[in-house]
């Protein structure tokens, strides 16, 4: 199974890559002509040394001369321009992706934390960095090596043995460079990976970092991985960088060596100096596109995992398939037996849940820290699938929503409300791009809002940063509460949504949900205190990811709760 999705994943980014066969088949034209001309150089150096030299003709040199420099120039404008096409092809390839990578990326971040999710985007560019990285292009003119290595035994058989001598050392060099630093690149970028992930955990975190007097200890612990990071980062440098030393040493060598050999037969008698001279740089070009792909091997080796990494991504986030359009549904929710199995976890948090949630009305879900309310409020709005069982939407199952159309029927308020950088009104549409201006204005006021909203210094235009900035946890709170309730959905799932409101807060959520029953809407809200369920007629109450009552609520309060009476009169009493 595993394999199989892996396999999938493979054959998709193939899929991907081969819309741009057609242009490596034209890079791959190109580098036929830019290989042969490659033999500009030599050929003219032996005409120099040969014809020119011997002949002393000024007219031969200058006929030999013109020839050359255009077949230079037809070189150059080939190599810019398969250069230009790799560009774009890679690009291509990125831009085919982007989107599904996205989100595979956002689908699996909701329910795994792992490296895999993580590094989806990164892996992506990784994969496009080689693409268009020189190194590929190296890819297309190293077949020609031998094929230039075999032409300089046409000069003399010695000098082919010792080109392709050499030839074969470099390839053994090479084996032997990707054995030896892939495991130093590997665990350097997982070291660097790491310590991004804590910086960026510390620094989202910075207020609670100093008030506790945490700074030094935070960076104690950063630093012990940002070191590690960087020895391995610099054990992982020198071994590319050795290889790639060696590398261009041996080649200077087997150009030197070529020369000295050339010259011996030359000496013989057996070769002409002008072949001589372009045996060695002949040798010179046939072996350079090995020496830059070990010298940019780490972006080989990064893409290499980046591909791999990007397989496990999409085979096992495999694409959503298109859903039938189902109609606006009510407002009626059926959850049948649902056992809810957190990610990563062995033990369900929820088991075999069963209630109705009719329209109009408006469920209380109570018990004690850890019951599995927040749970049940991310089954409800699909973010975790059921490991059994099932939730439907006016009797279709969640899965049978197209997810962004689920998200517009069902408005959620998590436990902790998390804004994005940008405008008020770009918070409360959903980032939108072309949002609803008269929507957001509504939704503001559902939440009681906009009041609160039109004395920000910019109103609805006010930017607010990721972190919520400027604004209260209460008013994040209602901004969230706005969010939650722009376009209209049918069923409100709200987590702990008084938590940080005042009075007045709490007063506006009530009357937000007193409104969504007389429009025929319902609501489930998860809480701790009481003011948050005055509005609720029903109570389902959970202990243990189990169901211990549901019912009126008063009944249910009865039963399970002692402080009842000061519930119904909105006192601020627990419901433990
Ligand atoms: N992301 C998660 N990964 C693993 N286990 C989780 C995750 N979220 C919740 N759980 C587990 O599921 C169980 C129910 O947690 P849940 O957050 O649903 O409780 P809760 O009733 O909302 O608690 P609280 O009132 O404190 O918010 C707990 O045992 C918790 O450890």
């Amino acid at each position: 199974m595993i394999n199989r999705q892996l396999q999938n994943g493979y054959n998709e980014l193939r899929e991907a890559r081969r819309t741009n066969r057609a242009l490596y088949w034209a890079v791959g034209l190109f580098s036929v002509f830019a290989n042969l001309l490659m033999l500009t150089g030599p050929i003219y150096m032996l005409q120099i040394y040969d014809r020119v030299l011997g002949s002393r003709s000024i007219e031969t040199l200058i006929g030999l001369s013109v020839i050359g420099t255009f077949l230079f120039v037809v070189m150059g404008v080939l190599d810019v321009t398969r250069n230009r096409v790799m560009t774009r092809a890679a690009a291509r390839f990125q831009a085919r992706l982007d989107r599904r990578v996205f989100d595979a990326v956002i689908r699996r971040s909701a329910i795994k934390h792992d490296e895999v999710a993580q590094t989806g985007m990164r892996d992506l560019e990784s994969v496009q960095k080689l693409m268009s990285s020189p190194v590929l292009m190296a890819g297309f003119d190293i077949p020609w090596t031998p094929i230039l290595l075999a032409g300089i035994a046409l000069f003399h058989p010695w000098l082919g043995m010792l080109a392709i001598g050499g030839g074969v050392m470099l390839v053994i060099i090479t084996v032997i460079n990707q054995m030896m630093s892939k495991a130093p690149q590997n665990s350097a970028m997982y070291a660097m990976l790491q310590s991004e992930k804590l910086s960026e955990h510390i620094r989202n975190e910075s207020e609670m970092v100093t008030a506790m007097g945490m700074r030094q200890a935070a960076f104690y612990r950063w630093s012990k991985l940002r070191g590690r990071a960087l020895s391995t980062q610099i054990a992982s440098t020198d071994m590319v960088g050795g290889f790639s030393s060696v590398t261009k040493t041996f080649r200077l060598f087997l150009q030197s060596a070529m020369l000295g050999l050339g010259a011996l037969l030359a000496l013989r008698g057996e070769i002409t100096p002008g072949a001589m001279i372009a045996g060695s740089i002949l040798m010179g070009r046939a072996l350079a596109p090995i020496e830059l792909a070990i010298g940019q091997w780490p972006v080989v080796q990064r893409a290499v995992r980046g591909w791999h990494s990007l397989a496990i991504l999409l085979g096992e986030t495999p694409p959503e398939a298109e859903r039938t359009a189902l109609p606006k549904p009510r407002a009626k929710l059926d959850v049948i037996q649902l056992t809810v199995v957190p990610p990563g976890e062995a033990v369900a948090s929820l088991r075999m849940l069963s209630f109705t949630v009719e329209p109009g009305q408006a469920v209380g879900v109570i018990g004690p820290s850890g019951a599995g309310k927040s749970t049940l409020a991310r089954a409800l709005t699909g973010v975790w699938r059921p490991a059994g069982g099932k939730v439907r939407l006016d009797g279709a199952a969640l899965d049978n929503y197209d997810p962004t159309v689920l998200g517009r029927y069902i408005g959620y308020l998590p436990q902790r409300v998390q804004l994005f950088e940008g405008t008020i009104a770009e918070n409360i549409a959903r980032l939108e791009e072309k949002p609803d201006a008269d929507a957001i204005v509504e939704a503001a006021k559902k939440a009681d809002a906009h009041d609160m909203i039109l004395k920000m210094p910019d109103g609805y235009d006010t930017r607010i940063d990721a972190t919520g900035g400027r604004l209260s946890g209460g008013q994040i709170q209602r901004i969230g509460l706005a969010r939650a309730l722009y376009g209209d959905p049918v069923i409100l799932v709200l987590d702990e949504p008084n938590s940080n409101l005042d009075n007045e807060g709490s007063a506006a959520l009530n009357k937000a949900i007193r409104n969504m029953k007389a429009e025929g809407k319902s609501a489930l809200i998860m809480a701790h205190r009481p003011a948050a369920i005055q509005e609720c007629d029903t109570i389902l109450m959970l202990d243990g990811g189990g169901r211990v009552a549901f019912g009126p609520r008063d009944e249910v309060l009865a039963q399970v709760v002692q402080n009842h009476e000061q519930i119904r009169a909105g006192g601020s009493g627990g419901l433990r």
